[in-house]
């Protein structure tokens, strides 16, 4: 009873039978009639190899029933295993038969016992198929004795194709023959996790796995094998491998901010190592102030968004401080939640350095793109233009600089087109107050080594600085509108203020051009008569009968065509200064009068005998040597001495040359704002010329020259091409003879000759033409109908 109690227990997994010595049943556990599918008292006294017979699973046994009766002792211990194939399923059943002898040593019976070995095994099975990882199981030979469904999907190799091979064989893994984890394990006695292997599949394609290994120990704590899982990690390999390949230092975090991948180019950056900070707060590691409010990479998760190229510096391990760009993005979950964020970043170190070198140029730099939009702005740019870099990066450099060549004068365009570099080109612009500012600039375009244009570069100087240093250096030389720096001129200026703060009359004696007249001004404007009336009288500019009524006036009726009284120069100038310029081509009988008006300070208008009174000052002025006509008689030595109370002899030009740069300066300043041209002085081989050359015409002839240049030059710096064309001939240059052809040619003559000359060297291209002198079509159109020039060809 007790026997059978235990048989029936239901921990008991085994079902039994006991049997007389004819396979009657005699019993049958709980189990047993389970395993059978039917009730003990149904198979009681029946046979039991006929109740096994009609259960296909114990088909392969049924033969090796034996006849109890014939059998001796009870050494009759058989086991069995039977394994059908039913619908595609394997049914193993173990049956266990253990004779029971009678006292007299016969066989009375037998116990069968039979376990249905399906049913723990297929529990097992299904656990190891539902792993996501491969799972197999080797014998002490390495044969493999299990093979689950993962291991399938990841080799490729079903598991009734590799039971029983060699593990080595199927995984052909690299460290198969070195350090095969089984055998470590076993040698080790512990589990081996987490160590990286290559293997082959199926296909023969490598495929990374990341492998444990662990030993198969019995009950009695005997090896009886190995257990190995292993993990297809060559996507999540490749995805390491391409971050680690990647120049930009890139990042993960959770949304806590916590770092959760550290690629090798940041290791290098940042000089952190991975194991280093994975796990930490990302702004504690690398922000200056590890305030998670003022990380980037914290707001953007908040407000999930992405930034690119933010300019931030980092604090790398040595504590030192790294100029980064970052770009951030948060990852967004498929609800719209964020799992956190990736942030790359690049070392700025190069780009920050460039910057501070442009940064330091005191010249102007930018750059712009194929479509003339802004694409870096040195700090100088920024002062001299007062716009800020964040403002003009991105706008189109016409909008920054709204100058006068922005369009059809572009210099970076004309660098681009022409394939020379532009120099010294000045211009005007606006700055951002939209003030007019000089400055002078040199353009090139951006090539990649292909020859590609990718953009253009323009550098720029304020001349504003320049132009004030000039002007105070004009100051030190100059007196009212004269500019001199010679010796001879500066003792003039000591006592010119002495001179003019006297009443005395002036003699001014100097070649043409030296600049009497600006001499005479220059009194005139420092005497206390500065604020009666200055009068200019050409004395050789008019017929001897016209001069005397023109100083003097006349009485209605004095001449043929003198129908009232008309007043003289000298009435003109009452109370104030008259400056009688060639003075020695006065006639004699003028000399007389002009005597007495020095002497008693009266004159008789002509046709007239009433005398009238003069108050005027008298500076007269003359480019001949009047001692030499006192001598021939043709000017009265008394009134050369009453005119020769103070006496100016201005030297000409070529004894001054020092006065040549200084005056071409001036000229050019005052040839720019008359001319509204963007020119931005002369050329080095030009003022060599100038300097060599003797001018006869004085200051006059040097002002006509740079005037001359002026029309003929389009911009930049007036170059020897743009003199006239006598300056072509070094013979002439040398012997001082130049320019003796315009040295008196009107301005508007200038001109006319300058547009003709340039209409002839550009074969009559107007386009040409019009760039040649820096003017519009309209303008040349105009000049053209206003000169009457005409194209020869044409005409002919
Ligand atoms: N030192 C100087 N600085 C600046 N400009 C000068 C100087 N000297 C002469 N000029 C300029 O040269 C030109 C000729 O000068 P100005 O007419 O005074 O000479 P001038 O001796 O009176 O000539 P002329 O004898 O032919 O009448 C003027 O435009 C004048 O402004």
């Amino acid at each position: 009873m007790l026997y059978r109690n235990c048989l029936d227990s239901e921990d008991f997994a085994i079902g039994y039978l006991t049997v007389d010595e004819q396979w009657r049943v005699t019993s049958c556990n709980r189990k047993g009639s389970y395993i059978l599918g039917v009730h003990a008292s149904a198979i009681i006294g029946e046979d039991c190899r006929k109740i096994f017979a009609e259960d296909t699973r114990f088909q392969e046994i049924c033969p090796k029933f034996f006849d109890l009766n014939q059998q001796k002792s009870s050494s009759n211990f058989i086991e069995f295993v039977s394994a059908p194939r039913i619908n595609d399923k394997v049914h193993p059943i173990k049956v266990r038969i253990i004779t029971i002898p009678g006292k007299s040593g016969t066989i009375v019976g037998a116990l069968i016992g039979f376990v249905d070995l399906s049913e723990p095994l297929a529990a097992s099975r299904m656990i190891l198929n539902s792993i996501a990882e491969g799972v197999f199981t080797v014998d002490q030979n390495w044969r493999i004795t299990s093979f689950n469904r993962a291991a399938e999907d990841i080799t490729g190799y079903l598991e009734e194709e590799v039971l029983g091979r060699s593990c080595k064989e199927i995984f052909k893994a690299n460290i198969c023959k070195t350090s095969c984890a089984i055998s470590d394990c076993i040698h080790e006695k512990r589990t081996i996790s987490d160590r990286t292997a290559f293997i082959e599949d199926k296909e023969g394609q490598i495929l990374a796995v990341k492998i444990s290994a662990s030993p198969l120990v019995d009950m009695l704590g005997n090896v009886i094998g190995g257990v190995e899982t292993f993990t297809d990690i060559t996507q999540t390999l490749q995805y390491e491998l391409i971050l680690d390949a990647v120049a930009d230092g890139v990042l993960t975090v959770c949304p806590n901010g916590r770092i959760t991948s550290f690629n090798k180019a940041a290791e290098e950056i940042t000089g952190y190592s991975e194991r280093e900070v994975i796990g930490k707060i990302c702004s504690e590691v690398l922000l200056a102030s590890p305030k998670p409010a003022s990380c980037p990479l914290i707001i953007c998760m908040e407000e999930k968004k992405s930034i690119v190229d933010k300019e931030l510096f980092f604090i790398g391990k040595g504590g030192f401080s790294i100029p980064v760009s970052v770009s951030i993005a948060p990852f967004i979950g498929p609800d719209g939640s964020v799992l956190g964020g990736v942030q790359s970043f690049r070392n700025n170190t190069n780009q920050l350095q460039k910057a501070l070198i442009l940064d330091s140029v005191a010249d102007g730099v930018f750059t712009v793109d194929r479509d003339w939009r802004i694409t870096s702005f040195n700090l100088s740019a920024e002062l001299i233009t007062g716009w800020n870099r964040e403002a003009a990066i991105g706008q189109y450099c016409s909008d920054v600089f709204c100058s006068s060549i922005c369009g059809k004068n572009c210099a970076i365009a004309e660098s681009l087109y022409t394939g020379t570099p532009v120099s010294n080109r000045s211009i005007t612009i606006k700055d951002r107050k939209g003030k007019a500012k000089s400055i002078s600039i040199s353009a090139a375009p951006l090539v990649d080594q292909d020859g590609n244009v990718l953009g253009g570069v323009e550098t720029f100087r304020d001349l504003s600085v320049e132009m004030y240093l000039r002007q105070q250096l004009k100051q030190k030389y100059t007196f009212d509108q004269i500019i001199s720096k010679s010796p001879s001129m500066q003792r003039i200026f000591q006592i010119l203020p002495e001179i003019a703060r006297s009443e005395s009359n002036v003699l001014i004696l100097g070649e043409s051009g030296t600049g009497k007249e600006l001499v005479a001004n220059a009194i005139y404007n420092a005497s206390m008569r500065n604020d009666r009336p200055f009068v200019v009288v050409n004395c050789g500019a008019l017929p001897d009968t016209l001069l005397e009524s023109e100083l003097f006036g006349y009485k209605a009726g004095a001449f043929t065509d003198a129908r009232k009284d008309r007043l003289g120069r000298f009435a003109a100038a009452e109370g104030g200064t008259i400056f009688l310029d060639e003075i020695g081509d006065i006639p004699h009988s003028l000399q007389v009068k002009l005597l007495r008006v020095i002497q008693q300070k009266v004159y008789e208008p002509l046709g007239s005998n009433v005398s009238v009174q003069a108050d005027v000052r008298i500076i007269a002025a003359t480019n001949k040597d009047l001692r030499e006509l006192v001598k021939k008689g043709l000017f009265r030595d008394d009134l050369y001495y009453r005119l020769n109370v103070v006496n100016i002899a201005l030297p000409p030009l070529r004894e001054r040359a020092e006065d040549i740069p200084l005056l071409i300066d001036h000229f050019v300043d005052k040839f720019r704002i008359e001319k509204q041209k963007d020119i931005a002085g002369i050329d080095e081989q030009v003022i060599t010329l100038l300097m060599k050359y003797s001018f006869p015409g004085n200051i006059r002839e040097l002002e006509n020259i740079i005037e001359y240049g002026f029309i003929l030059c389009p911009g930049g710096y007036i170059k020897p091409e743009h003199l006239p064309d006598t300056f072509d001939d070094d013979e002439q240059n040398g012997n001082g003879a130049l320019l003796s052809s315009h040295r008196n040619l009107s301005l508007e003559e200038l001109e006319k000759k300058a547009i003709e000359l340039c209409l002839h060297r550009n074969k009559w291209k107007k386009m040409a033409t019009c760039r040649d002198l820096g003017i519009s079509k309209d303008t040349l159109r105009r000049k053209i109908q206003k000169y009457q020039i005409v194209n020869p060809v044409e005409s002919s």
